[in-house]
């Protein structure tokens, strides 16, 4: 077990990298444990969680919303949870977020940790303590920044996971590469999904690069002032259309990653667009789809990055150089309408 503890400006989250699930009673105190998960992963995992209090949710991003939240909080009361219980949320990042708010929110606050479970959860989602609900289409609208007191990394969870979540985890691993890190963009360029898969010290290095990377940008911008905005690379355009055509979320943030690319080759002479379309494609991503550009920028003007008329939109200088740029719908409109044109 490999542990490094991030501090942040409030509080510090331990990463147990390279552990497993067997060593969460060294971490925490069972009987005040809590884990939340979902059917699916309950029916995998059932006899690691035995002796555990588990409370279950349906899994899926359509049961991100309120109605569950109140749901296990109707739980945690009747089990008698209390102001010194821990929550943990054992999932994928539908599941990371909904514990990590019903924490937060729980007799104004309880501490929580994570078993991240699926790639996307272990580089993204459960990192940074963005957590929170969706409302109707809208995703991630209501939430907290509150950090998990700790993370414990078993990649043999991984095992179970399908092929289209890793997928879908490696749109975050190109983002990251695109905004932060042109070396892992290259190391991409020349692996294959197929490699991380067989190889399970590539697989733990890349994952361990990628939570830190991300660590650091959160650790170094908490609260979204600044360069944290950078991790939505992707996210403008994804959320628009996430929901709406009920789409992974990698593909989601794929397909808005190369609009956000189109526009940065127009507005920044960004020279590289087509190197990420192949990359993405090369993943098992979709470049491109055919959707509703009037509803989507429609959608677009509810986003959390819009201040007044303008929506602060990540772009790309180059590869491993984002920025963040004030655009109008004006602007962007070109652009999303010629991409929503392309085919599936
Ligand atoms: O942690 C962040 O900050 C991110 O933007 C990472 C995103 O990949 C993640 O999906 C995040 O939840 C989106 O943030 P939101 O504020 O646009 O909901």
């Amino acid at each position: 077990m490999l542990k490094k503890i991030i501090k942040y400006s409030t509080d510090s989250t331990i990463f147990y990298f390279d552990s497993s699930i067997s060593e969460l009673s060294k971490i925490v105190d069972q009987t005040s444990t809590f884990i939340i998960t979902d059917d699916n992963l309950y029916h995998h995992y059932q006899k690691k969680l035995k002796g555990w209090n588990v409370l279950l949710i349906k899994a899926g991003e359509k049961y991100k919303n309120q109605n569950t939240v109140n749901e296990i909080i109707g739980q945690l009361i009747e089990k008698g949870a209390d102001r010194k219980s821990i929550i943990i949320g054992f999932g994928g990042g539908v599941v990371t977020d909904i514990a990590g708010y019903v924490a937060s929110v729980y007799m104004r606050g309880v501490s929580f940790g994570f078993i991240p479970t699926s790639i996307l959860a272990m580089v993204d989602a459960s990192i940074g303590g963005k957590n929170g609900v969706d409302v109707g289409i809208y995703k991630n609208m209501v939430g907290i920044i509150r950090q998990p007191k700790f993370l414990l990394y078993d990649y043999n969870v991984l095992k179970t996971l399908p092929n289209e979540e890793w997928v879908n985890g490696f749109a975050e691993i190109i983002k990251h590469a695109c905004i932060k890190d042109a070396a892992m963009f290259k190391l991409l360029e020349k692996q294959f999904l197929k490699d991380f898969q067989k190889d399970k010290l590539l697989l733990s290095k890349l994952i361990q690069r990628n939570a830190l990377l991300k660590a650091k940008v959160v650790q170094e911008d908490e609260f979204e002032q600044g360069n944290r905005k950078l991790l939505n690379f992707g996210h403008t355009l994804g959320h628009a259309i996430e929901n709406t055509y009920q789409l992974p979320h990698g593909h989601a943030v794929a397909i808005g990653m190369v609009g956000a690319a189109y526009l940065s080759k127009g507005l920044l002479g960004f020279s590289n667009a087509e190197k990420l379309v192949t990359i993405l494609e090369k993943y098992g991503l979709p470049a491109f789809y055919t959707f509703d550009a009037k509803d989507a920028l429609l959608k677009m003007l509810s986003d959390k990055k819009r201040v007044k008329n303008t929506i602060n939109y990540v772009l790309l200088k180059t590869i491993g150089d984002a920025v963040c740029r004030p655009l109008t719908i004006q602007e962007i409109q070109p652009v999303v309408e010629a991409i929503s044109k392309t085919f599936k």
